[in-house]
């Protein structure tokens, strides 16, 4: 079966790391269990936010989640986090169990980057001013690169002799030596086809094999930028200054801090908050009625300040659109296997869109099945209104994507 989707969370020492993990796996909600097979320390479940397809077909009271959940139609689809620490300059050279780190990243599908746009952080996480966080970005480019460049670039000659004597052709022989960082031949057939023109690989020099890493980076570990504490007064240029280098990149400016405190005060009962908008109430907003505890003159002012300094300016704390933005980089579609088309049942009781899996758009509807049901043989796929649905379809935001996968009884294992 294909592994689950795996997002990595990277960044220096105190930019903000553990604060975003934590803002992104407590969904402040009562969720079901874990859903993913492998449980690692370095592990976490966050949760995606989609529409889901219990709005659209206006069942939203009797949906509840196998995994996750659902508050009137908005979805937590539960996604896999991978904290992969400890990556400081040199890494790529085993500096700080570098090695250890960039191999964990292998892993992921794609990458978020926290990075700390208050400039109050030199390049290893110790307090200062006026730190330019370009810097950071470039250095985690670098040391990636150097790492996957270097361990190329070792075998290089004995590459190129194989290469001939076997009469490869270069996606296999890339294949061959890029295998190892959890790509497969579809991945980097999507590198080498950003690269028109490009020599037979007996004929690379040293900069034409550069090019291609940087390919295989961009396609391997496509990055969401996470500009935290964008709260602070130093913020605002550093954003400029990333934003106008990088003008291509997926960019969200967060405040995790913020976003874990607004939790708190919730949890608390002092406010009430939903994650992903700009609007918190207090009792001073919805009178004594509501529940909610009476604020004294510090708490008052702190809420004031981050409705002005974080809520109205930037219209969320960001940290729930960074999942979303990974999504997107992945180019992931929400997918409903339902055991009966008619009523979106999971065969038993009456609950709706039991299972929600995140596909890749465009990803023909037979190998979602294979995703999902395993090595069995599948005998029929049905779409909404119980209509066949072709093994080589298509799923897309809803284009086949509520599906009933027919067994054939007794078919596979
Ligand atoms: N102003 C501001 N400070 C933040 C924000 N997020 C985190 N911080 C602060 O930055 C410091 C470092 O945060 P952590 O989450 O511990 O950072 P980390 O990257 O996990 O650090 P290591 O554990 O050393 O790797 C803490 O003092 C946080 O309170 C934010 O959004 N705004």
């Amino acid at each position: 079966m294909a592994r689950d989707t795996v997002i990595g969370l990277v960044g220096k020492p105190s930019s903000g790391k553990s604060t975003t993990l934590n803002s992104l796996t407590d969904a402040n909600a009562k969720v079901g269990a874990f859903p993913f097979t492998t449980i690692d320390p370095n592990k976490a479940t966050g949760y995606l936010e989609i529409d889901c397809a219990c709005a659209r077909h206006k069942v939203s009271d009797l949906c509840k989640p196998n995994y996750g959940y659902c508050r009137q139609g908005k979805r937590g689809v539960p996604i896999m986090l991978l904290d992969v620490a400890g990556l400081v300059p040199n890494a790529h050279l085993g500096r700080g169990l570098g090695n250890k780190f960039l191999g964990d990243l292998t892993e992921a599908d794609c990458l978020i980057h926290i990075v700390d746009v208050s400039g109050t952080t030199d390049a290893e996480g110790k307090a200062t001013r006026g730190y330019d966080p370009l810097q950071d970005i470039e250095w985690l480019q670098d040391e990636i690169f150097r790492w996957i460049l270097g361990n190329l670039m070792e075998r290089w000659p004995s590459v190129v002799r194989r290469h001939r004597a076997t009469k490869s052709t270069t996606l296999e022989t890339l294949r061959q030596q890029l295998g190892g960082y959890s790509a497969n031949k579809q991945l980097i057939a999507k590198a080498l086809d950003l690269l028109p023109g490009l020599q037979p690989l007996q004929d690379w020099d040293d900069a034409t094999i550069q090019k291609v890493v940087r390919s295989f980076m961009d396609v391997k570990f496509p990055t969401v930028l996470a500009l935290n504490k964008m709260d602070h007064p130093d913020a605002d240029k550093n954003v400029s200054k990333i934003i106008l280098k990088y003008p291509k990149s997926k960019v969200v400016l967060t405040s995790s801090i913020t976003e874990v405190l607004l939790r708190k005060l919730a949890n608390q009962k002092f406010i009430k908050y939903d994650s992903g908008t700009e609007f918190i109430d207090t009792i001073d907003d919805l009178g004594p009625e509501s529940g909610l505890k009476p604020l004294d003159d510090k708490l008052r002012n702190r809420i004031e300040n981050i409705r002005d300094l974080v809520l109205y300016r930037f219209g969320s704390t960001g940290v729930v659109d960074l999942l979303k933005a990974a999504a997107s980089l992945l180019d992931l579609v929400p997918v409903y296997p339902v055991r009966n088309i008619h009523n979106f049942s999971g065969g038993s009781g009456n609950n709706v869109f039991r299972d929600c899996v995140l596909i890749k758009r465009g990803t023909p509807v037979i190998n979602v099945a294979r995703k999902i049901m395993g090595d069995v043989t599948i005998a029929a796929i049905e779409g909404v209104g119980g209509q066949r649905v072709g093994e080589e379809d298509t799923v897309d935001v809803g284009k086949n994507d509520i599906l009933s996968f027919k067994i054939v009884p007794g078919g596979g294992n």
